[in-house]
């Protein structure tokens, strides 16, 4: 049996719900193949981040040589990178073996404050990385970092993603989970063209670890099958709603969302399982 695959070069989450278990767990259910380069090792779960531990960049490049010269990929994502070093080792890596279908989502700050990139590292961001996205989807505070605009109207935001693709990005989501609207999350894709709003109802709740990760890792897996930017944002958006309308109870602050729920749904003929 044949099967694409989707490579996850980001941080360890050891409470499951971010970084690459998260990454791994939307691979697995939307049906490609997961793999995994490690860029550090977090100390972490529902009530925060206690501990980083940074892997040296070779480490990075040497994971991606294992898999460029006998595995290969349909779709890489990246998630934590952590410095500038592992940024320009990653993107040396990700040329080297010609890989296209590149999302990235430019981690900064996990959701309880803690920092997952060194400050000076967003130039390497832009400069490195950037021009090697197939798609780039920023949070609003990392989209002000990545573009040094403030981001409050929808005019500001189709502006930060016109600079965000003259950066080199090819597509861009802007993200709408960090917006004030209590009603909806908005997310906005330019092509480099047209803007495009996938709209969904906000759900109130504090289980959001992992939303950004999970997101992200729903694009690359369904541009590893094949599918366009548009049909990839489109179906990653439906994942990500399911996954936090049936968020599951665990630890004891802001828990993970639901890998599963997606896959249920489509199973049950739209009908979530209690
Ligand atoms: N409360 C929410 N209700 C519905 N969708 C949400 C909510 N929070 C985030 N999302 C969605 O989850 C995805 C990740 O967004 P966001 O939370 O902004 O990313 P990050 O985790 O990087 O901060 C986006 O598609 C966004 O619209
Ligand atoms: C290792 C790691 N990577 C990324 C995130 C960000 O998570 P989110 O998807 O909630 O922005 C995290 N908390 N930990």
């Amino acid at each position: 049996m044949k099967v694409k695959k989707a490579l996850t070069i980001a941080g360890s989450d050891s409470g499951g719900g971010a970084g690459i278990q998260a990454d791994i767990k939307t691979f697995q259910e939307l049906g490609v193949y997961g793999m995994s380069v490690l860029t550090a090792v977090t100390s972490q779960n529902t009530l925060g981040v206690q501990a980083v531990y940074p892997l040296p960049p070779e480490a990075a490049a040497r994971q991606i040589q294992s898999i460029g010269e006998d595995i290969g990929t349909d779709a890489v994502k990246t998630g934590m990178l952590f410095d500038a070093a592992v940024i320009k080792s990653v993107a040396r890596s990700i040329s080297s073996f010609g890989w296209e279908k590149v999302v990235v989502d430019p981690v900064m700050i996990a959701k309880g404050g803690t920092s997952l990139l060194q400050k000076e590292a967003i130039a390497a961001l832009k400069e490195d990385l950037l021009p090697l996205a197939m798609v780039v989807t920023p949070n609003i505070p990392e989209a002000e970092e990545l573009t040094g605009m403030a981001i409050k109207t929808e005019e500001e935001k189709k502006e930060a993603a016109r600079v965000l693709h003259r950066l080199g990005a090819s597509h861009v989501v802007m993200k709408g989970g960090h917006d004030e609207d209590v009603e909806k999350a908005v997310d906005i894709l330019f092509d480099g063209e047209n803007f495009f709003y996938f709209t969904s109802p906000r759900i109130q709740t504090k289980n959001t670890h992992g939303t950004g990760c999970t997101f992200s890792s729903a694009i690359a897996a369904e541009l590893a099958k094949g599918h366009s930017v548009y049909n990839a944002v489109s179906t990653a958006k439906q994942f990500i709603q399911a996954a936090i309308e049936d968020s599951i109870q665990i630890g004891n602050g802001h828990g993970p969302t639901n890998h599963w729920a997606f896959g249920r749904r489509n199973q049950l003929g739209g009908k979530a399982l209690e």
